[in-house]
C-alpha cells in the first residue's frame, strides 16, 4: 500500500516501514515515477549529469536505484532551459532509474566565492567564468521542475560550523521560510519536494526547524547542515534530537554522508536516504572502501598483490582484476584505473546499504551494526 495514496503532487511515498529492534532502524520502500525503491538506500552523486568515470549501465549493474545530479552545476552549465529541451535530465544522461536534484544551496556556499545572502535569496560568482549569478528559492525549484528531477530539494541555507547561535537562528528560520517559498514555487506534479531540516548544533533550534518543516507537510525531509567538520556524536547527537520528530511514514535523507561507520549508525537513528561524494572522490586518488578500512591500493605495498581488492566483492573490478593491475593502472595515469576503483567503492556502499536492508528485515540490525563497528578501523 503507498502511504500517501491520499495526498495530490506527491509521488516519493513511502510504505509502511518496517521498525526493527530497540533502534530507530527501518526498512522502507519510496515510490517515484521512475520505480519503487528500497532503503536504506546510498544514492550515488553525479554533480554534472554524470557519475564521474562509470556509465549508467554499470551503475544499473551495481545496483544502483537513485542518482543525484546538481542545481547549482547544472543552472550554471549546461544551463537548465537546455537541459528542458533535451526531454530532461533522464533523457539527457540515459538514466532510467531514480534522479534526485540537490537546490543548490550547499554548493553556492561551499563552491563559489564571495557570496551575500539576502533574504531574497543568495548572489554568488560562478566557479566557472566568474560572473555574478543569483539563486532564490523561486529561481532553484523552477530551475529543478527543468530538469526534472524525481525528487528535488528546498532551497537552503546550510549552516557553516562551528556557527554562532544567533546566527544559527536566522539562517534556520529563513530557511523555513525559503522552504515555504519553494512549496509555492513548486507547481510540478508528479515530483516530490523535500524540505531540509537545519538548526546548526543547536538541539533547541533543530527541534524547532524540524517541528516549523514537518506543519508544512513535506512528502520527505533532507537533514542538512551536518557532516560540515563537526565531530561524530555532535553530529548523532542532532540526528537523535531530529529523527524522531520527522514522521515515520515520510522518507529521511540525510544529506552528504558518508562513510560506512556514519551509514550504520544514522540508520540506527532512523535515516533512510544518504548521499556522498567521498567513494567517487577518493576512488580517483586510488583508495578503496572495505569493511576493514580504506586501502590505498597505489601503495607500494600492492605492486605483487595478485590477489583483488576483496576477494568476497561481487563488482566487475574484484571480479575480474587484482590489485597489481589497477596499482599499475592508477601509477600509469590510465582512465580505466580510476574506473575500476569508482566501481569498486560504489558497489561497496550499495551493497553495504543491502546488507543493511537485509540485517532489518530479519530483525538482527544491532547485531550486524556490532560485527560491522568492531572490523571497521576509520
Ligand atoms: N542543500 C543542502 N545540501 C547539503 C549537502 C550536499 C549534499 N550532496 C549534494 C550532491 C549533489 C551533487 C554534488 C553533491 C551536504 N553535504 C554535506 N557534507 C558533505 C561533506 C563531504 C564533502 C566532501 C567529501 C566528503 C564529504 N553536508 C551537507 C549539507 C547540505 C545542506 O545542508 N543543504
Ligand atoms: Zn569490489
Amino acid at each position: 500500500t503507498c502511504a500517501f495514496a491520499g495526498q495530490k503532487k506527491v509521488l516519493a511515498a513511502y510504505e509502511e516501514a518496517v521498525k526493527c529492534g530497540y533502534s530507530g532502524a527501518r526498512a522502507g520502500r519510496l515510490h517515484t515515477p521512475h520505480g519503487v525503491f528500497d532503503t536504506p538506500m546510498f544514492m550515488p552523486v553525479g554533480t554534472q549529469a554524470t557519475v564521474k568515470a562509470v556509465s549508467p549501465r554499470e551503475l544499473k549493474e551495481m545496483g544502483a536505484q537513485i542518482i543525484l545530479s546538481n542545481t547549482y552545476h547544472l543552472y550554471l552549465r549546461p544551463g537548465t532551459e537546455l537541459v528542458a529541451e533535451a526531454g530532461g535530465l533522464h533523457r539527457f544522461m540515459d538514466w532510467d532509474g531514480g534522479i534526485l536534484t540537490d537546490s543548490g544551496g550547499f554548493q553556492v556556499f561551499s563552491l563559489g566565492p564571495l557570496r551575500k545572502i539576502t533574504e531574497e535569496g543568495a548572489a554568488f560568482r560562478s566557479h566557472i567564468d566568474g560572473s555574478t549569478q543569483f539563486l532564490s528559492p523561486e529561481i532553484a525549484i523552477k530551475a529543478q521542475m527543468n530538469l526534472g528531477a524525481d525528487i528535488i530539494m528546498a532551497f537552503d541555507e546550510c549552516i557553516p560550523y562551528p556557527a554562532e547561535y544567533q546566527y544559527a537562528k536566522l539562517s534556520t528560520e529563513r530557511t523555513t521560510r525559503w522552504a515555504e517559498r519553494s512549496q509555492k514555487a513548486h507547481t510540478r506534479s508528479g515530483q516530490a519536494l523535500f524540505a531540509i531540516v537545519q538548526g546548526g548544533m543547536y538541539q533547541d533550534l533543530r527541534r524547532v526547524s524540524a517541528n516549523d518543516l514537518v506543519s508544512l507537510d513535506f512528502p520527505g525531509y533532507g537533514i542538512g547542515g551536518l557532516s560540515v567538520g563537526e565531530p561524530k556524536p555532535v553530529m548523532y547527537e542532532m540526528l537523535e534530537q531530529t529523527v524522531p520528530l520527522l514522521p515515520e511514514n515520510k522518507p529521511r535523507y540525510l544529506m552528504g554522508v558518508g562513510t560506512p561507520d556514519c551509514l550504520v549508525e544514522a540508520v540506527r537513528y532512523g535515516i533512510d536516504m544518504f548521499d556522498c561524494v567521498f567513494p567517487t572522490r577518493v576512488a580517483r586518488n586510488g583508495t578503496a572502501m572495505t569493511k576493514s578500512g580504506r586501502l590505498v591500493v597505489k601503495n607500494a605495498a600492492y605492486a605483487k598483490d595478485f590477489l583483488p581488492i576483496d576477494e568476497n566483492c561481487g563488482c566487475y573490478a574484484c571480479q575480474n582484476f587484482s590489485r597489481a593491475y589497477i596499482r599499475h593502472l592508477l601509477k600509469a595515469d590510465e582512465i580505466f584505473g580510476l574506473r575500476l576503483t569508482t566501481i569498486h567503492n560504489l558497489y561497496f556502499l550499495l551493497d553495504f546499504t543491502k546488507k543493511m536492508r537485509q540485517a532489518i528485515l530479519e530483525d538482527r540490525f544491532l547485531s550486524f551494526r556490532e560485527e560491522f563497528l568492531a572490523q571497521y578501523c576509520k
